[in-house]
């Protein structure tokens, strides 16, 4: 597992944003061999979403040939309600770029056989090919998707009843009402996770630090779903530093060394480059990488503060 340390949600957003970027177009997807995305809800996902639409409207990238599967969704709440997973889908990043409605896929929370609904969801991601990269953000329990405490790490997607904690967070997009709060939900399992070829997480603000610590610092286990990812052979959590305020010291220093090599791999002259190229339109190779030029500084640190939200190449 890679931990990825940012100053700010928006720096950990950028970075998150630019690398399913990266992998997008690196993949170069066409529409019989599509890229297979799995995305999550919440806030703290959310300035990733709004960093692909800008990417995706200055034509930097484009999730024409994407296929995504949504991590979970309430059980019983109308599709229609502002807050059910598809409404939040549609309205915070699905009506915004260029997906066909078709490649969309969320677990239907009203459907008259739940677990039948679920392995059909199952079967949708196998047929698809798998999941290439799987998004994904964290409760402040340690949950990953809808796998609450005590969830096996062999589970599949299925129905779940949510943890107290759970509806308790969840209520502030409920009018802070606990009773509005969905006590059920269909959410996809462990394994369906661990399955992805590449695992992502964004978590970000001081609620997170302490499921941050005990999934990076502490053991495997079914208590911390999100520690799961330890035995993912392709898993990177990216935080800010309220993220890490639970971690010692020399675990954020430990991480924090390990990625000096990869910047300084990268050259001041590269950086200088990128920071000076003219904007270019999506690759043409699947050889060539991107990042977000607003997210190279001189020092090799990436930047939350350049607001060019354009893509410069990267080799
Ligand atoms: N099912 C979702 C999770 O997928 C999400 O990671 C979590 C954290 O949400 P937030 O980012 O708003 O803290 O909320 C819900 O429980």
């Amino acid at each position: 597992m890679r931990l990825i340390i940012r100053d700010d949600a928006e720096a950990a957003a950028s970075h998150v944003a630019g690398h399913i970027i990266n992998r997008i177009n690196t993949f170069a997807p066409t529409a019989s061999k599509p890229f297979v995305l799995g995305l999550p809800t919440g806030s703290s996902p959310l300035p990733v979403y709004r960093h692909l639409i800008t990417a995706c409207r200055d034509g930097l990238v484009s999730f024409s040939n994407v296929v995504t599967f949504n991590m979970d969704e309430y059980v019983g709440l109308p599709q229609s309600h502002p807050e059910s997973y598809h409404s939040f889908m549609h309205t915070n990043f699905f009506s915004q770029v260029d997906i066909p409605v078709e490649n969309v896929n969320i677990l239907d929370g009203n459907a008259r056989d739940l677990q039948a609904e679920c392995d059909k969801y199952e079967e949708r991601i196998k047929a698809a090919g798998g999941i290439a990269l799987f998004l994904g953000g964290v409760g402040s329990d340690g949950h990953i998707a809808f796998n609450e405490p005590g969830s096996s790490l062999s589970s599949r997607t299925r129905v779940k009843t949510l943890a107290y904690d759970t509806v308790l967070a969840n209520a502030r997009f409920f009018g802070g009402n606990i009773d509005q709060v969905p006590r059920m939900a269909l959410t996809v399992g462990v394994q369906t996770v661990m399955d992805a070829r590449e695992v992502v997480i964004i978590a970000t603000g001081a609620g997170k630090a302490l499921a941050v610590k005990k999934s990076v610092e502490e053991g495997v286990s079914h208590m911390i779903t999100l520690s799961c990812l330890q035995m993912h052979p392709s898993s990177m959590v990216v935080v800010d530093e309220d993220a890490t305020l639970e971690l010692q010291v020399k675990t954020v220093r430990y991480f924090k060394s390990i990625e000096a090599p990869v910047k300084e791999a990268v050259g001041m002259r590269d950086l200088k480059r990128l920071r000076t190229s003219s904007l270019v339109s999506p690759p043409q190779t699947p050889q060539t990488k991107f990042v977000l030029e607003r997210d190279v500084q001189e020092d090799g640190e990436l930047s939350p503060d350049s607001m060019s939200s354009r893509i410069a190449p990267f080799h």
